[in-house]
C-alpha cells in the first residue's frame, strides 16, 4: 500500500478505537473557558479537580490543498462543567464550500448547528447518526449521556477552522443538566453578543 495515495486502516466499530493517525491531540477544561456557559464554574473545577481532558481528537492529516480530505476521530468524555455538559469549542469553517460528515460511533449527545444570519437548530448524534453538515454552519458537539460520545468525521483539507465568532459570542443556546435532563436554553452571551 503506498500512503501517499491509499489509506486502509482498521477501526473497531464498537468501541471507536482508530489503529492509525498521524496526529492526536486534546482539548482540557481550561481550553474551554471562553466558550462556557459559566466560566465560573471552569475555575472552580480547575481548583477542586485540577486541569482534565474533555475531550480527544485523533486525526489523519493531509496536505491542505483542494481534493484533499482530513478525517479521524473524536472522543468526549462524560462529564459537566456546573450544569453544562461537556462539549466541543465549536467553530465554523473559513471556506463555506466546504461541508462535513459526522459518524456516531458510541454514546449519545447533541450537535448544535447555527449560521451567521442567527438559525440555529440542533440534531442528535448517537450510535448510528449519520449527520451532514453544509459548510455555512458552525457546529459543537455536546455529550448528554454518562459514556464516552465517539464519532467518525471527515472534512476537505481546505475546510480551515474558525473559531473567533464562537470565542467570543458562543451558540444560540447551551445545553445544560436540569434535574438530570438534558434543557436547552438561550445562552445570554450570545444574546449581548448580538445587540452591541
Ligand atoms: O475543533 P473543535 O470545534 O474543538 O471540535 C473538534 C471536532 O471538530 C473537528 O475540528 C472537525 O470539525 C474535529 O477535529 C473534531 O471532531
Ligand atoms: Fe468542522
Amino acid at each position: 500500500m503506498n500512503k501517499n495515495e491509499f489509506i486502509s486502516i482498521k477501526f473497531d466499530l464498537v468501541n471507536g478505537l482508530i489503529q492509525w493517525y498521524t496526529r492526536k491531540y486534546h482539548i482540557k477544561l481550561s481550553e474551554l473557558r471562553d466558550y462556557a456557559y459559566d466560566s465560573n464554574e471552569v475555575d472552580k473545577l480547575i481548583m477542586e479537580k485540577g486541569d482534565y481532558v474533555i475531550y480527544e481528537v485523533y486525526e489523519i492529516e493531509r496536505p491542505v490543498v483542494e481534493g484533499e480530505m482530513i478525517f479521524g476521530v473524536t472522543r468526549i468524555f462524560p462529564g459537566v462543567i456546573g450544569q453544562e455538559y461537556n462539549f466541543t469549542r465549536g467553530h465554523y469553517h473559513v471556506n463555506k464550500m466546504a461541508g462535513e460528515i459526522y459518524v456516531g460511533i458510541k454514546g449519545c449527545g447533541l450537535m448544535l448547528l447555527q449560521d451567521l444570519q442567527g438559525n440555529f437548530f440542533t440534531e442528535v448524534l448517537e450510535r448510528g447518526s449519520l449527520i451532514y453538515i453544509p459548510g455555512k454552519y458552525a457546529h459543537r458537539v455536546v455529550n448528554t449521556c454518562d459514556e464516552d460520545l465517539v464519532f467518525l468525521f471527515a472534512y476537505p483539507a481546505i475546510a480551515g477552522h474558525d473559531y473567533e465568532l464562537i470565542k467570543k459570542c458562543g451558540f444560540k443556546k447551551v445545553v445544560l443538566n436540569i434535574e438530570g435532563k438534558p434543557t436547552i436554553i438561550d445562552n445570554p452571551k450570545y444574546n449581548k453578543c448580538k445587540q452591541s
